[in-house]
């Protein structure tokens, strides 16, 4: 899908605006704390119902406002129209419409806008912790796979009552409890198998987009599915049994999971420089990117927030490059144009400018 417009209210600075953006790519330019970044983070609320910068959603909402909404109109690639729409109050309320009609299920709209990033943060990636790799694995899954999201909703749940078992000092080899271990052990390794799948698929596309963006370097992606090789989950959870339920919670398994980065047999975050690791996440999003169009025949919404602090010259000519040639539609801000000074090679672009939380097209 592609947006069409988009329409904010009270969103941080911006009181009201409405960009209609290319459906290939959209500059948007603005000095520090003009409000570049807030557009970039309302439509990343359209994609995952939450901010990239906060957990908490009441920091986005207008100093001077009870509530913020961001709509945006788009078509999908069968040509058909959609409109999509979210709303938070201070008061907690939360609401999202497809077409006109309130959803309860902020999957349905999720599902709908299918929304990458790639900010001065995202080397955390590879530096962060693990449940940021299983978040990237987990979105390229979702896109894909129908099931994906009530099997991920189902594991946690079995996993969380499991954690409460433990707690309590229940024994989960009593057979009133065989039951949902032997769940839980179904729903990991459903969640396993999705997620090797994704990695493997994902494996020779990054080789090859790093191999451009890191030359120097062979960057290997594994998958770590959360327990030691050679042994089942069930296993695993048998002979841990003692130490979970020491510790109160479960120690193995999918929950675990990780992308491991190495360059021969080390961690890369051990050898990259931060610009090389910033060179790393774009060929891992890249990937994702090109996966994403293969697998579902479908187009992303790609934000890239402060290029110029995030990639040299040659770099981000490059990486604008390959999302345009998946017919991704890109947004990106820069505090100048310069920082962008190849843009003008794109026929199909659109420049926007924001002062003050107010928004111009030039
Ligand atoms: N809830 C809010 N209500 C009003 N203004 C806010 C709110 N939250 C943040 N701001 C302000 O909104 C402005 C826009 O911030 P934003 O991060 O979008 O700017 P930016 O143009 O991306 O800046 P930079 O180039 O420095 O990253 C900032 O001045 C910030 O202080």
């Amino acid at each position: 899908m592609k947006l069409d417009q988009v329409q904010l209210t009270n969103f941080r600075n911006v009181s009201q605006a409405r960009l209609n953006p290319s459906k290939s790519l959209s500059v948007i330019t603005g000095v520090n704390g003009s409000g570049k970044s807030s557009i970039l983070e309302s439509i990343y609320y359209l994609g995952f119902g939450r901010s990239f910068r906060t957990q908490k959603y009441q920091s986005a909402i207008n100093h001077n406002s009870d509530a913020f909404s961001v709509f945006a109109k788009g078509t999908k690639e069968d040509g058909g129209q959609v409109s999509v729409g979210i709303e938070r109050s201070r008061s907690d309320q939360f609401l999202c419409s497809i077409n006109g009609t309130h959803s309860n299920r902020l999957a349905d709209l999720v599902s709908l806008i299918p929304v990458q990033l790639f900010t001065p943060q995202s080397t955390d990636l590879v530096i962060g912790s693990p449940s940021e790799r299983r978040r990237f694995i987990d979105w390229g899954v979702f896109h894909v796979e129908h099931s994906f999201q009530t099997l991920f909703v189902q594991f946690n749940k079995l996993l969380k009552q499991r954690n409460a078992l433990l707690k309590q000092g229940a024994s989960l080899r009593a057979a009133h409890n065989h039951f949902w271990e032997q769940q839980y052990i179904l729903a990991g390794n459903r969640l396993c198998e999705y997620r090797n799948a994704y990695t493997e698929a994902l494996t020779p596309i990054f080789n090859r987009i790093s191999s451009e963006f890191l030359p120097e370097f062979s960057v290997e992606i594994s998958y770590y599915r959360g327990w030691e090789k050679g042994l089942t989950l069930g296993e695993v959870l048998e002979k841990k049994y003692e130490y979970d339920a020491k510790v109160g919670h479960t120690s193995v398994g999918p929950h675990k999971a990780d992308l491991k980065f190495r360059i021969d047999g080390v961690n890369a975050q051990e050898i990259l420089s931060r610009g090389q690791l910033r060179m790393a996440v774009a060929a891992l999003q890249l990937a994702q990117t090109e996966l994403f169009t293969l697998q579902t025949s479908r187009k992303g919404i790609f934000l890239l927030d402060d290029v110029g602090a995030e990639l040299d010259l040659e770099k981000r000519e490059r990486f604008i490059d390959g999302l345009l040639l998946m017919d991704t539609q890109v947004f990106v801000t820069a505090i100048e144009k310069q920082q962008l000074s190849f843009i003008n090679k794109y026929n199909d672009r659109r420049m926007f400018h924001v002062e003050h939380g107010h928004v111009t097209e030039e």
